[in-house]
């Protein structure tokens, strides 16, 4: 017991880092602030049966981007880091080492912990409601997907304090992530911190594929159905196949790393090729699992702000589906130079250009949409607006690198960089904040102060375009991603410190969001939101903000695409549909299931990545307990509200009239 202790302080003292002394301070600052925060206002009870037990989509959704929004800050926190250590030619800020920690967790956790729950969260928020549907076809599942991202996000950045952080690039390549090359545990922390929040995305996945198909409200059919929902629904298309590769891509390494096994390593029979295939069989895919649902955001806020109805609906519909499928056939394009020979590169090249068509469609789309729309613009329309430019200069770029024998100049280059930021910022994480500040009132009741969100929107344009601009120049004067620093005969130097000025720029942007917050939840009476507050077309907009529990006192009879809208014009006309009776309402009951089961997860995990079965023994135990329970022993899982509840409820948020 006492050498366990003493490898544990070991652990626990890697480095005598001063910003890693400086958060776990800060961390354990925050925590007993937390701690005390809910025993002196009594708040355990209220926190346990509201939010950690809940099964409620729209509870499930707040958590999400609450979880999203504190891992942005972590990644930005990297990114200033590493901007700061590159603003200029030796500056001795990071270590090497550390700098490429620092990438490592960056790269993962903006995509795998801030993007991927971001759009879960707006999944949870939207789906449900934009079909008509009382919540998703497995509540449960979704809560346990929640609890598993969370956990895995957890023990991810856990790795930061105890062991150290992983540092072989965001996806891994072995050799480097074998344990001849990275004997400590950083990689054990990325395997399984991806493995546990993986089986939760997977699950998302299969939970809204089955909530699109079976719940929509009678008379929705596909091609009435909103086209947020669409783009979900081609998104978890492409989990549900990309994700188990991933599954078991890890599960590999993880092999090679704990079992003595040789799938990746270079010799005995083993090839890290096999390993890079892999994982960008599941790392290509997932750029389009996290741009399609922007796209289906930027659809809805497009044709609400400009009141017409989306420009060639079904060919939007058609260009998803298609990108869908292509996207699993250019995977090769991240290692044209890597041998594969002028045939596959060929085949990979044209295969990746081809989404540029069904792409460049779905753009046009956008414009015409616009075109001659009595257009206003609010803080969600001006998001999507400035994603035109950003997204066609990152698909232009894109289409550049497509191109094998030039790639051989731009791959690893800053040109590359460029491009990624550009997609993943211009693209998608624009389009979650139209979509955070266009479904904000519904889920919380009021609109966020909009001068804020203006600040907050023209200082991460500008800066995002400062930023990352000066980076395609750098990539065509040779400088390479993944260097902690250079020399002043390089040249580098002025543009690279314009573009970390860019990058500060938009760590301002960050904090006009959260000051935007705080003064809108200060003075969220004044700005209380009615059921529809933007004049929307689709169904969410039909019902109070928030939404009550039960979302729908009456499931809506669909007769139209965009039905809501079409529905305020009949009303206008005096038309109005009959009013069905209300049924009592089947719910639910909340569990605390996946929570437990979750932990039980954390305590595993971080067992396998020490290797002490003093975890994962009653870790992997208690998960199989929690399944048991819910197996054998959950059949009081559900209960109905009485109708006269719901006419109260109804009464009093709608004060007696609609
Ligand atoms: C959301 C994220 C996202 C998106 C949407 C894209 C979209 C595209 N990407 Fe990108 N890409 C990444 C994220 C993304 N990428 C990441 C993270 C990496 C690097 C990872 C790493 O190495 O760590 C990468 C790397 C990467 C490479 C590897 C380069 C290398 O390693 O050397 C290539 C090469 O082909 C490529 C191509 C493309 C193309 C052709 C598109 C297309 O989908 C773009 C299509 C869009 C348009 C073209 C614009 C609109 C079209 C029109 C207006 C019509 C008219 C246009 C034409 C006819 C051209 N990307
Ligand atoms: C806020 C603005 C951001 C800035 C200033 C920024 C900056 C950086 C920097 C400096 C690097 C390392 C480059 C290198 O040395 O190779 C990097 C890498 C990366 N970034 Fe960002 N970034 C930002 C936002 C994002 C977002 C929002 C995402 C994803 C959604 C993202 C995904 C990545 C990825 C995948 C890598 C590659 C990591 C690796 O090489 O393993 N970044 N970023
Ligand atoms: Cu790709």
């Amino acid at each position: 017991m006492l050498d366990r202790l003493i490898e544990f302080a070991q652990f626990f003292f890697v480095t005598g880092d001063p910003l890693i002394y400086g958060a776990m301070v800060s961390i354990a600052l925050a925590t007993i602030a937390i701690l005390f925060v809910l025993t002196y206002f009594k708040k355990w009870g209220w926190l346990w049966k509201n939010w950690l037990t809940t099964v409620d989509h729209k509870k499930v959704g707040i958590m999400y981007i609450l979880a999203s929004i504190l891992m942005l800050f972590r990644g930005g926190v990297d990114a200033l880091m590493m901007r700061a250590q590159i603003a200029l030619p030796d500056i001795h800020f990071l270590h090497p080492e550390h700098y490429n920690q620092v990438f490592t967790t960056h790269g993962t956790i903006m995509i795998l912990f801030m993007a991927m729950p971001l759009m879960f969260g707006l999944f949870n928020i939207a789906v449900p409601l934009q079909i008509g549907a009382r919540d998703v076809a497995f509540p449960f599942l979704n809560a346990l997907s929640f609890w598993l991202f969370f956990m895995g996000a957890m023990l991810f950045n856990l790795s930061f304090i105890i062991g150290g952080s992983p540092d072989a690039g965001w996806l891994s390549y072995p050799p480097l992530s074998e344990l001849s090359h990275s004997p400590g545990v950083g990689q054990n922390f990325y395997i399984w911190g991806i493995q546990i929040s993986g089986i939760g995305s997977l699950a998302t996945g299969i939970n809204f594929i089955v909530t699109i198909i079976k719940m929509r409200a009678p008379g929705m059919t596909w091609m009435k159905m909103p086209m947020f929902t669409w783009s979900v629904f081609a998104s978890c298309v492409i989990i549900i196949f990309a994700f188990p590769i991933l599954t078991v891509t890890l599960a590999l390494l993880f092999l090679d790393r704990f079992g003595g096994g040789h799938f990746f390593t270079l010799d005995l029979g083993g090839n890290p090729m096999m390993y890079i295939n892999l994982i960008w069989m599941w790392g290509h895919p997932e750029v389009y699992i996290v741009v399609l649902p922007a796209f289906g955001i930027y659809s809805d806020v497009i044709s609400t702000f400009a009141k017409k109805r989306l420009f060639g609906y079904k060919s939007m519909v058609f260009a998803m589906l298609i990108i869908s499928v292509l996207s699993f056939f250019t995977w090769a394009h991240h290692f044209f130079t890597m041998g594969s020979g002028a045939d596959v590169n060929a085949f990979f090249a044209i295969s990746t250009m081809a989404i540029a068509i069904p792409t460049g469609v779905k753009v046009f789309n956008w414009l015409f949409t616009m075109y001659r729309g009595k257009l206003s613009f609010p803080t969600p329309m001006m998001w999507a607006i400035a994603f035109i430019p950003n997204f066609l200069i990152a698909g232009l770029t894109g289409v550049m690198l497509a191109v094998a024998p030039a790639d051989f100049q731009f791959h690893n280059s800053y040109f590359l960089i460029a491009h990624f930021h550009s997609a993943l910022i211009g693209g998608v994480v624009f389009g979650y904040f139209a979509g955070l500040y266009y479904w904000w009132p519904k889920m919380f009741g009021f609109t966020l102060p909009e001068n804020l969100g203006k600040w907050a929107f023209w200082f991460w344009n500008i800066g995002f375009y400062v930023c990352f601009l000066p980076q395609y120049s750098l990539g065509l004067m040779g400088m390479t991603r993944r260097i902690s620093t250079y020399g002043w005969d390089t040249g580098w130097a002025p543009l690279n410190f314009v573009s970390t000025i860019g990058a500060f720029l938009m760590g301002i942007a960050f904090l006009f969001q959260v000051a935007q917050i705080g003064v809108g939840i200060k003075n969220y009476r004044k700005l209380k939101a009615s059921g529809d507050p933007w004049d929307a077309r689709t169904l969410e907009w039909s019902i109070p903000s928030p939404a009550p529990e039960y979302n729908f006192a009456t499931i809506p009879q669909v007769t139209d695409r965009d039905d809501w809208w079409e529905e305020k014009e009949r009303r206008k006309q005096g038309i109005y549909k009959e009013e069905q009776p209300i049924e009592p309402i089947h719910m639910p009951k909340n569990s605390a299931i996946p929570f437990i089961m979750s932990v039980c997860w954390f305590v595993a995990g971080f067992g396998f990545v020490f290797g002490w079965l003093i975890f994962i023994i009653p870790g992997l135990l208690g998960v199989a307990a929690c399944m048991i329970a819910r197996s054998f022993y959950s059949y009081d899982a559900d209960y109905y509200i009485p109708v006269d509840e719901v006419k109260r409820t109804e009464a009093a948020i709608r004060g007696g009239s609609v």
